[in-house]
């Protein structure tokens, strides 16, 4: 058995990037950023107010000084001319500053009688905004990156109304067991529904990704082959099921009968011992075990940073955080334990039922707790890593 480390960098060198295109920035939310942005001009693209008032020189501003105003900038509409001494010009938030200004006194420091302000108070500040106080004209939004609210934003004020972002990766998915029927289905007495699928789809398509829920593959090789062909013009072939040591279980050797060339095959995890990965005919594949907690798990182990890849983004695992540990731990054994717990202010407590069929545990945690394999008990109160899902 290989270590979780170890079996993502395996998983990694399986993938290659996905191809770009060129999208409107309208449509870019959750995309990764392909090529490096430049903003063609300075923003502000000129001195601006960053208050309502009057723009004065700066030689005006003594208290109870009186000047006279010669006009109005409003943002969109700036004042043509310049403006000299004793005068001043009315001004919004926004607004171009005049030539000549060099601040600006808000309006509740003055009061003002027809064409007259009188200067009643005074802020050290100057209230102007430099040109190219945000960016310069040449400034790069360095790629690759996820692009979300604060990104958009930003890429919209550098005029860029289309953009170069990785492709969105097509994911199929795959669930194998005569067991399974579709939620909805009719379902015998020895029969479950199909719940992986639906979490696996989340995982990929909150990752950026497509993913396509394929019919469910029974126990044989028709069945199976049948699967795979639908999955042919995917990214990236995700699998749950059939991947341990049972007579139907029969994924890892069916799959390699039809032209999977198998890269590794357990990792010491738990859950999610049976993982396995490798190339179907061009494809990589990650074939997750059956059990929902481990598909889950093992989709945020290994699926989500896999998605990132395919996307440009550094190979990188899933990012943990430090918690303090809430309840003490008993030793581990020799797989690194990812339990189901919830994090709350700070600390972390485990749930006491971790079997991975337990679907309802998993749901009402909120986090991973990491064990390292062997590790001593741990107490309340010790740092311990945790993984927010
Ligand atoms: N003798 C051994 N038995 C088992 C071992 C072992 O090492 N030796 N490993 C156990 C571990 S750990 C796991 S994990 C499971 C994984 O088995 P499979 O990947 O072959 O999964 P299945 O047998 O197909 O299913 C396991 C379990 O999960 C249910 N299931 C499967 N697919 C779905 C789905 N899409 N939605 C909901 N539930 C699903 C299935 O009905 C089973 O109950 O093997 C252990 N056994
Ligand atoms: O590895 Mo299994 O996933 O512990 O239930």
């Amino acid at each position: 058995m290989i270590s979780v480390p170890e079996a993502l960098g395996r998983i990694f060198a399986l993938l290659t990037p996905v191809g770009t295109e060129n999208i409107p920035l309208r449509q870019a939310n959750g995309r990764v950023l392909a090529v490096d942005a430049i903003a063609p001009r300075d923003q502000p693209p000129f001195p601006a107010s960053a208050m309502d008032g009057y723009a004065i020189r700066h030689d005006d501003a003594e208290l109870g000084k009186e000047l006279t105003v010669i006009g109005t900038s409003a943002a969109g509409a700036a004042f043509a001319g310049p403006i000299g001494n004793g005068k001043a010009v009315r001004i919004f938030t926004g607004a171009p500053v005049p030539v000549g200004a060099d601040r600006i006194v808000i309006q509740e420091h003055t009061t003002r009688d027809a064409d007259r302000i009188k200067i009643s108070d005074l802020s050290e500040q100057d209230f102007i905004r430099a040109r190219a106080s945000d960016f310069a004209e040449g400034f790069r939004l360095g790629a690759p990156r996820r692009l979300g609210a604060t990104e958009l934003t930003l890429l919209a004020s550098m005029n860029q109304p289309e953009i170069e972002v990785y492709r969105r990766p097509k994911v199929a998915i795959i669930s194998t067991g005569d067991e399974l029927v579709m939620p909805g289905d009719d379902v015998r007495a020895d029969q479950i529904f199909a719940s992986n699928a639906f979490g696996l789809a989340a995982l990929v398509e909150n990752m950026g990704g497509i993913a396509q829920i394929l019919p469910i593959a029974r126990d044989n090789l028709s069945a199976l082959r049948g699967a795979f062909d639908l999955a042919a013009n995917s990214d990236l072939i995700v699998t749950s099921g059939g991947a341990s040591v049972g007579d139907h279980d029969l994924l890892g050797n069916a799959a390699e009968e039809l032209g999977l060339t198998r890269y590794f095959y357990k990792v010491a995890m738990r859950p999610g011992k049976p993982l396995m990965a490798g190339m179907f005919n061009g494809i990589p594949l990650i074939g997750l075990p059956g059990n929902p907690v481990s598909s889950i798990v093992c989709g945020t182990i290994f699926v989500c940073p896999a998605l990132r890849y395919l996307q440009g983004l550094p190979a990188a695992p899933i990012q943990r955080i430090t918690a303090t540990l809430g309840r003490d731990l008993p030793h581990n054994g020799p797989r690194e334990h990812y339990m189901r717990a919830m994090f709350e202010s700070g600390s972390v407590t485990v749930y006491d039922h971790q079997d991975s069929s337990l679907q309802t545990i998993l749901s009402g945690a909120n986090c991973l707790l990491i064990r390292p394999p062997n590790a001593a008990p741990a107490q309340a109160g010790q740092e311990v890593e945790i993984i927010q899902i």
